[in-house]
């Protein structure tokens, strides 16, 4: 195949580039303690300064890889596909989700919804970021809004994306791992003042697992 060729298949969603795939315990969020084949697809232009995975954002540093390939490999190992990245949404996520699914296999989507939502999800994990918000059709879509909490302004950040979601979505707060120590105990009696949050950890992390 031609770089050109391969250029209109990724332009179309057919190839990814693919950074990793990993079968692992979804760590956070409403699905966490589940076990979930992991794909990792590069490509982030957010720009979040406390991203843990900054590796992914250059998509050039990632192989195109046909989503067959991709599908294939994930049908081995597990019912449930997360679809994280970088930032899914930079991509066409159609031709992924209809291929997975065609497997009979459940679809959810880590994002952060500065883009179009493409695609067919069983479930939309919404994690909005202030230097690039979502697009306005995202916030129907979402199951649950898992808001990063790096200080005290992202409580009122919080609230202000939590007014935008369905009234089903669940709500989380998860604070960012570097300020764990100091924003739990914040997180935790804001939580106690405010019911309708619920308390996210990145439990892979304590878990030694990816
Ligand atoms: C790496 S992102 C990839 C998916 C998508 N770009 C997004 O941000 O939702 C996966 C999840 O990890 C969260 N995350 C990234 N870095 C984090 C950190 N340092 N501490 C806590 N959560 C983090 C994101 O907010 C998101 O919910
Ligand atoms: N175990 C595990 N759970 C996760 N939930 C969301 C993740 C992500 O990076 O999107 C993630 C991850 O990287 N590992
Ligand atoms: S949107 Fe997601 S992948 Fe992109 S920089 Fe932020 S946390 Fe990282
Ligand atoms: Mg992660």
């Amino acid at each position: 195949m031609t770089k050109e060729e391969v250029l209109a298949l990724v332009d179309k969603g057919e190839m990814l580039p693919l950074m990793e795939e990993f079968y692992t315990i979804q760590g956070e969020g409403f699905y966490k303690g589940t076990a979930a084949y992991f794909i990792r697809v590069g490509g982030c232009d957010v720009g979040c300064h406390w991203c843990d995975v900054k590796e992914s954002w250059n998509a050039d540093l990632h192989p195109p890889t046909g989503i067959d390939k991709i599908v294939d490999n994930a049908a081995q190992y597990s019912q449930t596909i997360v679809v994280t990245g970088g930032e899914p949404l930079t991509w066409n996520m159609e031709p992924l989700t209809k291929a997975l699914k065609a497997k009979g296999l459940k679809t959810h989507i880590e994002t952060s919804g500065a883009y179009p939502l493409t695609g067919s999800w069983d479930w939309v994990c919404l994690s909005p970021k202030k230097v690039k918000l979502p697009v306005e059709g995202v916030y129907p879509h979402a199951n649950e809004l898992k808001m990063i909490v790096y200080n005290h302004h992202d409580f009122a950040f919080a609230e202000e994306q939590a007014a935008k979601v369905s009234d089903s979505c669940i709500l989380y707060l998860q604070p960012e791992w570097s300020r764990r120590d100091k924003m739990i105990p914040e997180i935790v009696d804001f939580v106690m003042k405010n019911p309708r949050w619920k308390v996210s950890l990145q439990t892979h992390k304590y878990l030694n697992i990816p």
